[in-house]
């Protein structure tokens, strides 16, 4: 039975699902790059956190023994990703397996991928896919003592960060996770224009740009409330804001009108863009403001921030 027939046979309704895990969209407060590697990486500062908005990765049943693993992938954005080898959910299997050298008696999973995140849109879908697969895979192949930090890590600078799924601060080139401040209750709008961004290209625009590095942001141990967080994160930046917008004016205008809006306190792009926040005291002052911004052809979400304490 050929991959796609095999998950064809599984397709067909959600109860036959094994198992599954949400793959939250991964958003950057601030984003501070601090240094430069050799290998040409940067070493960031940045908070993470999480949003309601998520992809969703299913186990739809075993393989065959010594078939390999097959990927279906179906949601909003599923048109032109590819579901192949270079898919990071495949990826990350691979990763794991190699890992902790399975034999080839143990077999392989099919696997449903529901894209509801944009593509290369800097709230790290990709990654979170590959996380989801590392977390559902790892139970499922019982790899029981196998340490999932390194495996992510090889897989992508946003994967480390996306395994736990709550609010960390990412160091290092994002492999250093640190505790974060204790985080309010804070609502949050997602906004995409509909424009796919390469993470390298800004990267390479913001060194371009000869901006200089900026020293990691002073935070308190914790925000009593999201008046709080707002005026600290002013105290902080995306340094690949400027250069995204640049490369893409389209994000200043998302970020114009999320300022705008009705009751947002605090809007910025998130990691490489294109996809920008807005930060409100409640969901429902969030949710008033997605009309207007769907109005304009733009992708937009609204939620809690996960924290720490969910
Ligand atoms: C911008 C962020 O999303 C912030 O969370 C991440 O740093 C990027 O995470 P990611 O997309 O998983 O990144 P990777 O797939 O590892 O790298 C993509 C490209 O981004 C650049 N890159 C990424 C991370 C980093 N710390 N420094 C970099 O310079 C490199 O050019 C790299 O080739
Ligand atoms: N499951 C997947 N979902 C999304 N993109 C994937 C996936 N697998 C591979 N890719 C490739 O990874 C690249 C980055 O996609 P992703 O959506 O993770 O970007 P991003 O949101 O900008 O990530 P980041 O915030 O980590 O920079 C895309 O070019 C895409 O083709």
């Amino acid at each position: 039975m050929s991959p796609d027939n095999a998950l064809a046979n599984h397709s067909e309704a959600r109860h036959s699902e094994v198992r599954h895990s949400l793959a939250r969209a991964k958003i950057n407060l601030f984003l501070h790059i601090t240094a430069r590697r050799d290998n040409g990486y940067h070493e960031l500062d940045s908070l993470a956190v999480f949003a309601d908005t998520a992809d969703r990765l299913a186990l739809v049943g075993q393989a065959e023994p010594g078939a390999p693993m097959a990927l279906g992938i179906d949601g909003p954005f599923s048109e032109g990703l590819d579901a192949g080898s270079d898919n990071l959910v495949l990826r990350a299997a691979a990763a794991l397996r190699d890992a902790a050298s399975l034999p080839q008696t143990v077999p392989n999973w099919h696997m449903r991928l529901t894209k509801n995140l944009p593509v290369a849109s800097g709230i790290g879908g990709g990654s979170a896919d590959a996380a989801a697969a590392l977390r559902l895979l790892a139970d499922a192949w019982d790899c029981k003592g196998i340490d999932l930090a390194p495996i992510a890590a090889g897989l992508g600078a946003d994967v480390p960060v996306c395994l736990a799924q709550t609010t960390q601060r990412m160091q290092g080139i994002g492999e250093r996770l640190v505790t974060p401040p204790r985080m309010p209750r804070c609502a949050m709008v997602l906004v995409n224009p509909g424009i796919a961004v390469p993470t390298p290209a800004v990267f390479r625009a913001w060194k371009e740009s000869q901006a200089g590095f900026r020293p990691a942001a002073s935070l308190p141990v914790s925000w009593p409330d999201v008046g709080a967080l707002v005026e600290s994160l002013r105290t902080t930046a995306n340094d690949l804001q400027p250069p995204a917008i640049a490369l893409y004016p389209v994000i200043g205008d998302v970020l114009q009108a999320l300022s705008a809006s009705e009751h947002c306190l605090f809007a910025r792009m998130s990691g490489s863009g294109a996809t920008c926040f807005g930060l409100y005291a409640s969901v429902e002052e969030a949710r008033q403001v997605l009309a207007g911004l769907r109005a304009r052809g733009w992708w937009a979400e609204a939620g809690w921030i996960h924290t720490a304490q969910d």
